[in-house]
Order: structure tokens, then C-alpha cells, then sequence
């Protein structure tokens, strides 16, 4: 097992060759937000944002599009059930990130298996949120899952619905046995949260605290670790949901020195200034 450090974030974060533009940086897409939870795909695109992807498409519901537009335009907008259009941009997508605030109903679900049937295993698909719920009840689902290689981040209680195990009987020997079925990166959230990747590896978060207790948190987590895959496209993609792992709660650690709860938006709001703080000193 290896403890996460601050060392991982500099060897992730690099400078920006001259000779780039929007593209270079990664297409994403978010896929979630339906009326009653809005503010999670809101967040997570938000971050996704900020972190530096190059272009972000978000699919959610109409009822989200002018709280979008007026939080993050540089957003784009398709309705998520407009099943012509979803097919359409997850075609276009290098990354996509479905599940936060997506709910668990009939809509969600169909949502969700359009996803699964069209995304293809070049494109980085992250699993968060209510998708991982629906999955959870879905087995049916689980052969098209195999072949896509996903990155879970469920919190415990998600993990318990996804792998059967019990929050209390989740430790790492039963974790890695499912995750290893699962043919899934699998970035369990709690306090101190484990990273269980594909080859075995497991890494340990060991920063972060209770002031990150606030809904939205694990949705902003979801969006920096699709905004750094986005731009920062390593062949051991491990790496960099370890340092967008690491950088979420290190930022959230420099905030709660001076403020009693870090909220996801405070995060969001920092996350600029942070990277360019970790860029590699050889590559400034
Ligand atoms: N602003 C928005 O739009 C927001 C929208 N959101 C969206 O809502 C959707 C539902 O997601 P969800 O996480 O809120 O609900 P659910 O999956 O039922 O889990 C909660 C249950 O699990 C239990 N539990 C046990 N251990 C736990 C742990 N370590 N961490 C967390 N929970 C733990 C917990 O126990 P309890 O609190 O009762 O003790 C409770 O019984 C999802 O799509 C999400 O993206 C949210 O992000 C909020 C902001
Ligand atoms: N006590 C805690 N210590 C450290 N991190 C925490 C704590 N409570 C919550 N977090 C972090 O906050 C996030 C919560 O994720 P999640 O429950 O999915 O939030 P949401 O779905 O509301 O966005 C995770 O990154 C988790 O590690
Ligand atoms: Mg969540």
C-alpha cells in the first residue's frame, strides 16, 4: 500500500506546451442533475471546469440549464433526455463522468444505459453518485461494464450497494477481491480515502477531515479527477486519480486553517491558484 504525499502532485501537474489549444486539454462530458439535485452535476462540471479541462458538455435536465449557464458558462448544455444528442456527445467525449445528482429513476436508468452501450474503452468513463446505485440493482449491466474499465468512487454506503460488503467488513483484502471482478478502478471515499487500482496497487489518502462533511463534496471530487485525466494523459492513468485525489483534500486541508467547513464550491474557487502552485519547477 502506498500513502499518498504531496510529491505525486508535481509529477502530475505539468506546464502547458505553448503549442496547444482547447483540444489538447480533453473533451468531457457530465451526465447527471436531475430537478431535485441540479447542484451536484452543477458542481462536479464546475470543477471539471476549473481544474482545466479544455471543453465540458453538460447533459442534464432542462430545469438545470439557466443555473449553469449563470455558474459556469463556459459550459455547454445538451437535455439529458434527448437520447439523439447523448449518443451524439458521448461519441465526441475523451472523458465522461456520469452519475452525480442523475437520481435512480426510470429516466436515470435509461440515461445510464445509453452510456454503457455507446461509450467505448478508449474513452475514460467515471462512475459516481446515483449511477452507481442503479448499477448496484442492474446486474445486467455488469458485462458492458467490464469491457469499459471504469473508475468507481463510491462512498461507503454506495460501496456497500455495489459489492455486497457491509460498511463494517469493507477493509482491503474484501475490497480488492470485488474491485478485481469488478475489472474497475475503485476510489473509496471516507475518511482517508483507499484507492484500489487495476494492477492490484492500492493507494492510501491520509489528509483531509471532517470540515469536508458537506453534500456536493464527492461530486467535486468526481469532476477533478475528470479534469485531470482530461489534460493530464498519462499511459498509467493510476497516477493522476491519485493526485486529483490527493489535490481535493490537500486543498480542502489549506481551507480549513482559517474556515470551520470547506465547501465543495470553496474548493472549486481554489483549485486554480493550487495547481499552479504544484506545476513542476522544471516545467514552469
Ligand atoms: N446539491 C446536490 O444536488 C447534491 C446531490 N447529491 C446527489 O444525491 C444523490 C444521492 O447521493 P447521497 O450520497 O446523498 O445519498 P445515498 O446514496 O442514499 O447515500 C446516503 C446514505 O448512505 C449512508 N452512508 C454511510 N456511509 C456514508 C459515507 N461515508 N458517506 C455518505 N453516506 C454514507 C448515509 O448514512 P446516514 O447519513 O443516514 O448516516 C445515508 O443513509 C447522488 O446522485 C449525489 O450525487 C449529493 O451529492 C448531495 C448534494
Ligand atoms: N470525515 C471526513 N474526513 C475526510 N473526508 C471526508 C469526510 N467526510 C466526507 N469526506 C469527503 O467528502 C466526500 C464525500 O463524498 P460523497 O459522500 O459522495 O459526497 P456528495 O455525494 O454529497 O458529493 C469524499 O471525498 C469524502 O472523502
Ligand atoms: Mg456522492
Amino acid at each position: 500500500m502506498h500513502v499518498l504525499n504531496k510529491n505525486i502532485l508535481s509529477q502530475i501537474i505539468t506546464a502547458r506546451p505553448a503549442e496547444s489549444h482547447k483540444g489538447s486539454y480533453g473533451r468531457v462530458l457530465t451526465v447527471g442533475g436531475n430537478t431535485q439535485f441540479g447542484g451536484a452535476i452543477i458542481m462536479a462540471t464546475s470543477a471539471i471546469i476549473h481544474s482545466g479541462a479544455g471543453l465540458s458538455t453538460c447533459a442534464t435536465s432542462l430545469d438545470n440549464l439557466t443555473a449553469l449557464h449563470t455558474i459556469v458558462p463556459e459550459a455547454m448544455f445538451i437535455p439529458f433526455d434527448s437520447e439523439y444528442k447523448l449518443i451524439d456527445a458521448i461519441s465526441s467525449a475523451d472523458i465522461i463522468l456520469v452519475g452525480p445528482g442523475l437520481g435512480v429513476d426510470e429516466n436515470a436508468i435509461r440515461i445510464l444505459q445509453t452510456i454503457l452501450q455507446h461509450a467505448i474503452p478508449q474513452q475514460q468513463l467515471i462512475i459516481d453518485g446515483s449511477a452507481i446505485t442503479i448499477i448496484a440493482d442492474h446486474h445486467e449491466f455488469f458485462p458492458l461494464l467490464k469491457k469499459l474499465h471504469p473508475i468507481f468512487t463510491p462512498h461507503q454506503m454506495e460501496w456497500q450497494r455495489l459489492s455486497g460488503l457491509k460498511i463494517s467488513e469493507q477493509d482491503d483484502i474484501k475490497n480488492t477481491l470485488y474491485q478485481q471482478q469488478l475489472q474497475a478502478t475503485v476510489v473509496l471515499k471516507k475518511n482517508h480515502t483507499t484507492i484500489y487500482h487495476r494492477d492490484g496497487s492500492i493507494s492510501q489518502l491520509a489528509i483531509g477531515g471532517p470540515y469536508m462533511a458537506t453534500g456536493g463534496m464527492g461530486d467535486t471530487l468526481a469532476g477533478i479527477i475528470a479534469g485531470f485525466l482530461a489534460q493530464f494523459k498519462l499511459k498509467n492513468y493510476e497516477y493522476v486519480v491519485d493526485a486529483a485525489v490527493y489535490a481535493h483534500s490537500a486543498i480542502a486541508d489549506e481551507i480549513s486553517k482559517e474556515k470551520y467547513v470547506v465547501l465543495p464550491t470553496d474548493i472549486i474557487a481554489d483549485i486554480q491558484v493550487f495547481m499552479k502552485r504544484w506545476v513542476a519547477p522544471h516545467n514552469k
